[in-house]
Order: C-alpha cells, then sequence, then structure tokens
C-alpha cells in the first residue's frame, strides 16, 4: 500500500475541517460540562458506545433497569476519544433517551487506522474476533492475506481465515486453495470453508459467541454472509454506508449490532478495509509470528535476511521452520516501506 500524497489544496481543505471539528467539539463538550453542572442527572452506570451521530454518541445501557435502552449522549471534554464498542460509565439527563458519559472503561481490544496526518485513531473497541474472508474468485492472494494477518497481530484480536464461496471450488482450483489454507493453519491460523449461499458451517455459532468483524477485499462476500447470519443488521449496515438515514457523519464511522442469538458485529466500510493500512517495520515484522524466534539471531545486526551468511531467517527457511513465500512476502513488505 502507498501512502497517500497530500496536495497543498488538500491539505487546506484538511486544515479546515480539523478547525470546524475543533470547534463542534468544544460545543458538545460545553454542553456535557452545562449538563454535569445542572446536577440533576441519574446515578452513574456502565454503557456501550453503539454509533456516533455526529456530535452525539449513542450509548446503550448496560446494566439495571435501563438495561438495553439507548441514549444519546454528550461527553465529558477530559475524554479521549471515543469509538464503538468502548464501555463507558454514562448518567441518564433528565430529558428522554439522553445523557452525559463521564468516563471510558478499560479496552480490551482496539482497531486503529492512520488519519490523513498518519497519525493512528481507533475506529472500533473490544473486538475479539476477526473474521478474514477470502474467495476462490476473486483468486485470494496470499500476500494480501498476510497484510491482514500483520494487522490482526498488531490488534491482538484472533483472526479466522474463512474461504467463502465453497460452492466455486472446482477440479482447477481445489489443490491450489486447499494448499493455500494449509499454509495458513501451518503457522497456526484456524480456517474455515463454507458458503453464504448454502453451508455456512459453524459460523452463526462462533458470531454467537464473539464481538466479530468482517474484514476482506472486496466481492469475496462480506456482505452476503452478514445477510445470511442476520437478515436485519445487512439491511442496517446498507443504510449507514449509505448515510441514507443518519447523516454523513456516520458513514465511515463503525456501527454495533446485537446479534439476535448473541455476540455482535461491529461493521463499517472502514473497518472492512482494515489490514490495507499502513504498518510500520516493527509491526510488520511482528506480524509474522513464525519468525518471532529467529529474531536476533542472525550473524549481522543490520542482516537483510537475504543472502548473507549466517542469517537465522533463511536457516529457518531451509529447516522448514518458515515457509520461503512467507520470508519472501515479509522481505518485501519490508522493502515497500523503504522505499515510499
Ligand atoms: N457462488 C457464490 N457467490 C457468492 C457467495 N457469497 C457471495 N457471493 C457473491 O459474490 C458477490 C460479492 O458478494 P458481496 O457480499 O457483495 O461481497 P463483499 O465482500 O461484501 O463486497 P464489498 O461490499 O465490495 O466489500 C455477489 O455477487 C454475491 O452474490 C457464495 O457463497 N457463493
Ligand atoms: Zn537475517
Amino acid at each position: 500500500m502507498s501512502q497517500r500524497r497530500i496536495s497543498r489544496q488538500q491539505s487546506f481543505r484538511i486544515d479546515r475541517i480539523q478547525a470546524e471539528r475543533i470547534a463542534r467539539a468544544s460545543k458538545r463538550e460545553a454542553k456535557a460540562e452545562a449538563l454535569l453542572e445542572g446536577g440533576a442527572l441519574g446515578a452513574e452506570q456502565r454503557g456501550r458506545i453503539i454509533a456516533h451521530y455526529g456530535v452525539q454518541l449513542l450509548v446503550e445501557a448496560l446494566d439495571g433497569e435501563l438495561a438495553g435502552q439507548r441514549f444519546r449522549c454528550h461527553r465529558r471534554a477530559n475524554l479521549d476519544a471515543l469509538v464503538t464498542g468502548d464501555e463507558v460509565i454514562w448518567q441518564p439527563a433528565t430529558e428522554a433517551a439522553t445523557g452525559v458519559i463521564t468516563a471510558l472503561l478499560p479496552r480490551r481490544s482496539v482497531l486503529v487506522r492512520p488519519d490523513p496526518y498518519h497519525k493512528l485513531k481507533p475506529v472500533a473497541a473490544n473486538i475479539d474476533l476477526i473474521l478474514l474472508i477470502i474467495a476462490p474468485e476473486p483468486t485470494p492472494s496470499a500476500e494480501l492475506i498476510d497484510r491482514y494477518l500483520i494487522a490482526c497481530e498488531a490488534t491482538d484480536i484472533q483472526p479466522l481465515l474463512v474461504l467463502n464461496k465453497a460452492d466455486l471450488i472446482s477440479e482447477g482450483n481445489r489443490d491450489s486453495l486447499t494448499a493455500l489454507l494449509a499454509s495458513f493453519a501451518a503457522l497456526g491460523y484456524d480456517t474455515r470453508t463454507l458458503s453464504a449461499h448454502g453451508d455456512t458451517g459453524d459460523l452463526a455459532s462462533l458470531v454467537a459467541q464473539h464481538t466479530v468483524v468482517f474484514v476482506g477485499q472486496s466481492g469475496v462476500g462480506k456482505s452476503s454472509l452478514i445477510n445470511t447470519l442476520l437478515p436485519d443488521v445487512a439491511q442496517k449496515v446498507k443504510e449507514i454506508s449509505t448515510g441514507s438515514k443518519l447523516g454523513q457523519h456516520t458513514t465511515t464511522t463503525a456501527c454495533w449490532f446485537d446479534v439476535p442469538t448473541g455476540g455482535a458485529l461491529i461493521d463499517s466500510p472502514g473497518i472492512r478495509e482494515f489490514g490495507v493500512w499502513h504498518m510500520n517495520k516493527d509491526e510488520l515484522l511482528a506480524g509474522f509470528i513464525e519468525l518471532q524466534p529467529f529474531i536476533g539471531a542472525c550473524r549481522f545486526r543490520n542482516c537483510a535476511h537475504a543472502s548473507e551468511p549466517g542469517c537465522a531467517f533463511q536457516q529457518a527457511v531451509l529447516d522448514g521452520h518458515v515457509q520461503a513465500r512467507r520470508l519472501a512476502s515479509f522481505k518485501r513488505l519490508v522493502s515497500d516501506i523503504g522505499t515510499r
């Protein structure tokens, strides 16, 4: 992936948008402080961020008599960025279905992506399973899968590699697809083969036990899988991504969907692109889990893992501990960031 270069004109635009954002932020925080000073708020309790509505956040109450109900909330000034999936402390206000968020509870995981200034911004929190979807068509690229997995490793969220469109497996592609899945299974990644249009295997029960996101390249069947598993949700995601109901602010922010059978889905166009974002050299290396035991074992400290004598990575390939394709992929990704 190449970093986007920002033209002068674009950068003025970004500065203006940023200034507007700051102005809006101080306004919404002033509102939260006014509500807090007013003193007419209900008891502090736990809630979860479900979506962003422009300056307000939609919070679902997690405890007590309000559990399951949703409240449009302002946020205190001193809070860090809040994202969908965050668990928070909030207080209901006197106006119906509104409230104030006063604290962010610790995150179990967070997905981040770079903003136009290359600063990493959180986009969703507390996800515990990434469903990385591939399919016979579009033809899967092992290197693209590597990149998604690197991004997963950087988040500490468990990935599951799912080959969708099993009905399109034929004599012509069976061996290569089987080998592809096996090569990632050999690294320790869990895999599934299923079909959004047919047998979805244990996907429903997996989703029911987790907070999941679906990622993968365009056309692999993410929408179809969501549609098969959660028909109501698929429709809502569509409305959000076209911005038809909730306004333009929601087009890039993630939304939380409770799954009727348990578990939840967080989805947005931005999240679906997860994994093709910028990564630095340390993250790249950390993302190749099978290389970890060999880090620091090369003879030369600045080893490029090419043809140097005493390269532990090359030796690991010769010894059958590391796949040659994966080492080549790692080196290509490192050289890509070096030339940007
Ligand atoms: N044969 C077959 N086709 C499928 C299956 N799942 C999805 N498709 C088809 O693949 C195409 C793309 O599916 P989508 O669900 O739109 O893919 P997506 O990953 O959501 O694509 P983006 O929205 O572009 O990210 C559609 O024509 C689907 O009908 C499947 O299991 N079998
Ligand atoms: Zn080396």
